[in-house]
């Protein structure tokens, strides 16, 4: 079976590892992940080392004594693999590794390399923060938004009001015909003819839209009228046009006639009806769309006070990554270059496009040190191998870590580090699904933070399937919505979820909040939807999505991400 199919088997393995051997009963392997992460377990052999072909080295090695001599089968990377684990070693998330103790070799002791000196340093073994915690931990990092700004109304879509839309107006601002027809007087028939002392204006007789007040209607008169054109003083009531009809009298002069009265105030708008001036529209905090700058400018707005858009620059690491074209020689297309700009846009930010930056730690400091944005993304380089220069970056930085890696699957080793007072950093790992989880994790609410926007209202609908739990972690799994007569609206879990697969969210309406230990079919599971969610492909279920059987986690498959 390959990642992220569904396993057929009804019921499917919630809240435990899948083939009868548990994680626990094992020893944890997501312990062991975290200590690859974390630097304390397993050794990372250089290329070309001589005769100490079998010389292992740690990229932590540098002061790391411990972890650098530890030995290679006694620490690293070969305990027993059981292809059932639900959670494997093609899982990069669940790297298996042996006991993660650098204090406990178990064979000779081997030469140890220096560390290389823009490698990644030693690190202490940070706790993985729960999921929900590291929410709330970005969402609070920065007290609130910067100053706010005026701009003309465009400028301010997707900003945040920074005080209340108070209206400017009334509005209407004048009693208006809401219909072509005719502005009458009283009770009818009516008499249309012109006054004989009326102005000739050229015009066609009657009123316009956007014209000037007439004259006053006397009672027992009519005048045709558009809609939008000011009701005339002295008007009851407006006659739609296919609701009368005008005949020529014998004795000269026109009538109106209608079949039915026309009550006072038929199809007026009186002024006022929707607000008064000075009545508060909407409260600082609203998010300006495009209908509150239709509004906005309805009530006599022509700038806004919103905070500013939140500025983004986001550096893509990785010498493997390609920017065009097919994957060829170990190459791969950057798949995260052209996603995070235009997600961080329709998340009300200001991004760059992103730059790709090499990876040489040098290049990387530079560019953080350098950058003037309120946020800086990085995506790769986050985990613990030669070239992840992030870690090493943030402390010659003397950036304080806030986040250094979360109890969420896939995406662990995501990180969030205050690099200065206002300025923040958050690591994207770099398996592509891996970065959005903490893209919605870590960046989206600090970014909300920033941008004063509110949380989405908390959303939750039932499973369509079960869907397979970490013992532990949080998993976050894309589901699309499917509605139907039977089951009403609910989240259909999909395939292709693995760490490196984007083919799952891609069809996705929002990713599943899925609590340690799985969740049965029929359970309402926290969902985080995408901003273009909805209208996109709900009612679209993908054919491969497999409705109806329970979901199992990309590792329980081969995890052949
Ligand atoms: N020894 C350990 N190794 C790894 C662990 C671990 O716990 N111990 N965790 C794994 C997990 S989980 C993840 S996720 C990755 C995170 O790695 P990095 O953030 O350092 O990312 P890279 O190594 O640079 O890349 C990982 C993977 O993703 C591909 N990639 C990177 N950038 C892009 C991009 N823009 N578009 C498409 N694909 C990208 C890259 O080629 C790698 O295949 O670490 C595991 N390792
Ligand atoms: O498996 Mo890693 O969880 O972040 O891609």
């Amino acid at each position: 079976m390959t990642d992220g199919e569904f396993s057929g088997e009804p019921g499917g393995a919630v809240g435990r590892p899948r083939g009868g051997t548990s994680a626990e009963g094992r020893g944890d392997p997501f312990d062991d992940a975290l200590a690859l992460a974390n630097g304390t377990a397993p050794r990372w052999v250089r290329p070309g080392a001589g005769p100490e072909a079998t010389t292992v080295t740690t990229p932590y090695a540098a002061g790391g004594a411990a972890a650098a001599t530890s030995s290679a089968t006694g620490s690293g990377g070969d305990a027993p693999y059981t292809p059932d684990d639900p959670f494997s070693p093609d899982d990069p998330a669940a790297a298996r590794s042996g006991p993660s103790s650098p204090s406990s070799p178990s064979g000779p002791s081997r030469p140890v390399d220096p560390a290389p000196p823009t490698g990644p340093g030693p690190r202490t073994a940070p706790a993985a923060v729960p999921w929900h915690t590291a929410r709330a931990l970005a969402e609070r990092a920065v007290p609130g938004p910067p100053a706010p700004e005026t701009s003309v109304l465009g400028e301010a879509l997707g900003r945040t009001l920074a005080a209340p839309l108070s209206a400017l107006t009334d509005l209407p601002s004048f009693d208006t015909s809401a219909m072509d027809g005719w502005a009458v007087s009283g009770p009818g028939p009516w008499r249309l003819d012109r006054p004989a002392d009326a102005p000739e204006t050229g015009l066609p007789s009657g009123i316009l839209a956007g014209h000037a007040p007439a004259e006053a209607l006397l009672d027992g008169h009519a005048i045709p009228i558009a809609t939008g054109a000011r009701v005339p003083s002295g008007a009851t009531a407006v006659l739609r046009s296919e609701h009368g009809e005008v005949r020529e009298l014998s004795a000269g002069g026109r009538r109106l006639y209608a079949p039915r009265p026309a009550p006072p105030g038929q199809d007026i708008r009186p002024r006022g009806q929707e607000c008064r001036r000075g009545d508060q529209l909407l409260p600082a905090g609203a998010l300006v769309t495009p209908a509150v700058l239709g509004l906005a400018a309805a009530a006599g707005y022509d700038e806004l006070t919103a905070y500013r858009r939140p500025r983004a620059e986001v550096f893509v690491l990785g010498d493997e990554l390609l920017d065009h074209g097919l994957p060829h020689e170990g190459r791969i297309r950057d798949a995260l270059g052209p996603m995070l700009a235009p997600w961080l846009h329709s998340l009300g930010i200001e991004a760059a496009p992103p730059r790709h930056l090499a990876d040489e730690a040098d290049t990387l400091y530079a560019a953080l040190a350098g950058s003037t944005a309120d946020v800086v993304i990085t995506t790769g380089g986050t985990a613990s191998g030669p070239v992840d220069h992030v870690h090493p970056t943030l402390r010659r930085l003397g950036a304080e870590v806030l986040v250094d890696g979360v109890a969420v699957r896939p995406g662990h080793p995501m990180l969030l580090a205050r690099l200065a007072p206002r300025r923040h950093l958050v690591g994207l790992p770099g398996n592509p699904l891996a970065a959005v989880s903490g893209l919605l994790t870590l960046a989206e609410p600090l970014l909300r933070t920033l941008a004063a926007r509110r949380p989405a209202a908390p959303y939750r609908t039932p499973l369509a399937a079960a869907v397979a739990g970490h013992p532990r972690d949080t998993r976050l799994v894309p589901v699309a919505y499917r509605d139907d007569e039977r089951h009403g609206l609910t989240a259909v879990p999909l395939r292709f979820h693995g760490p490196a697969m984007l083919r799952g969210i891609a069809s996705a309406d929002a990713l599943a909040v899925v609590p340690p230990g799985g969740a049965e079919r029929g359970t309402e599971l926290e969902l985080l939807e995408f901003p273009w969610s909805a209208s996109w492909s709900a009612g679209w279920t993908p054919g491969w999505a497999a409705p109806g059987g329970p979901y199992e986690p990309p590792e329980a498959t081969g995890g052949r991400a």
